[in-house]
């Protein structure tokens, strides 16, 4: 991994990725750009290709063409683990959580602690930086011995992310991070995602539904619609009402050159 990146610097760039999926082609000539501390939030219905972006920038599955760079250097990303190692880490709406598991086994889940030499596991040392980790992103559980399956939705959310955290994520994309959440649990998210901008060298890419939510917590936003960014400016300058005005525009657009094709 690289030093410590300043504030500003780009981290991830994606420039004009194409996927298809035998005839069906989900991106078509996507491009973004995320810069250090920075958050982004993609919009767009259903089957607009958001979740296929996530995937190619996350390791999980190739583009068709185009290109990535990570720290400004193109890159190949041969796996997630690859991906991962790089400091990117996606935490998906189903979570990939243990339900039967404690808090601390969940953050350390696939990369437990061991005692050196031993194929014992470290429970003491597990929860030890399991506390540190959720003190450190001011996330509180009643106690990480706790199984994950008894927690809330958000709090199952705050546990994924602090796995990610734990395992030196620096470019996190959170996948619907506040699906199915009621108010005061999409505002503990919210509380944290915040965080850890403020703390300055986390990037976040959040896919999102609600784009009242969206404009209030990211610093810039990205419309996509089928499989194109139909829109892209700082939250600070779109409303709302503009956005809706632009998913129809576009769709209707989309229609009508459907039609004549
Ligand atoms: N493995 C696949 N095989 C074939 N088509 C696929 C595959 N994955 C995605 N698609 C198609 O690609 C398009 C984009 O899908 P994608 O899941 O990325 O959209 P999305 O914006 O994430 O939608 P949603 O919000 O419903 O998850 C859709 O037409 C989808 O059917």
């Amino acid at each position: 991994m690289t030093d410590t990146p300043t504030a500003g610097a780009e981290m991830l760039r994606a420039e004009n990725i194409v996927k298809r999926f035998g005839p069906v082609t989900a991106l078509n000539g996507v491009s973004l750009r995320l810069r250090c501390g920075e958050i982004l939030g993609i919009l767009g219905d259903n089957g607009a290709g958001k979740s296929t972006l996530m995937k190619i920038l996350t390791g999980y599955q190739p583009q068709t063409s185009g290109k990535l760079f990570v720290d400004g250097v193109e890159t190949t990303l041969r796996s997630v683990d690859h991906a991962r190692a790089l400091g990117i880490e996606c935490v998906y709406q189903d979570l990939a959580l243990a339900n039967s598991l404690s808090i601390y086994h969940n953050i350390f889940l696939n990369r437990e602690i061991l005692y050196p030499g031993l194929h014992i596991l470290n429970n003491r040392a597990m929860r030890r930086e399991a506390v540190r980790c959720l003190e450190e992103i001011g996330v509180s559980v009643p106690s990480v011995e706790a199984e994950v399956g008894s927690l809330s939705g958000g709090q199952r959310q705050a546990i994924a992310i602090a796995r990610a955290v734990q395992g030196k994520a620096r470019i996190l994309l959170l996948d619907e991070p506040l699906a199915a959440m009621g108010a005061r649990e999409a505002a503990l998210i919210i509380d944290l995602i915040l965080r850890l901008k403020a703390e300055g060298d986390m990037s976040i890419i959040m896919i999102m539904h609600n784009y009242a939510q969206t404009l209030d917590i990211a610093d810039r936003i990205m419309l996509m619609q089928h499989g194109q960014v139909t829109y892209e400016n700082d939250a600070r300058a779109t409303s709302v009402p503009e956005l809706m005005t632009i998913v129809r525009r576009e769709y209707q657009n989309f229609q009508v050159h459907r039609q004549s094709a």
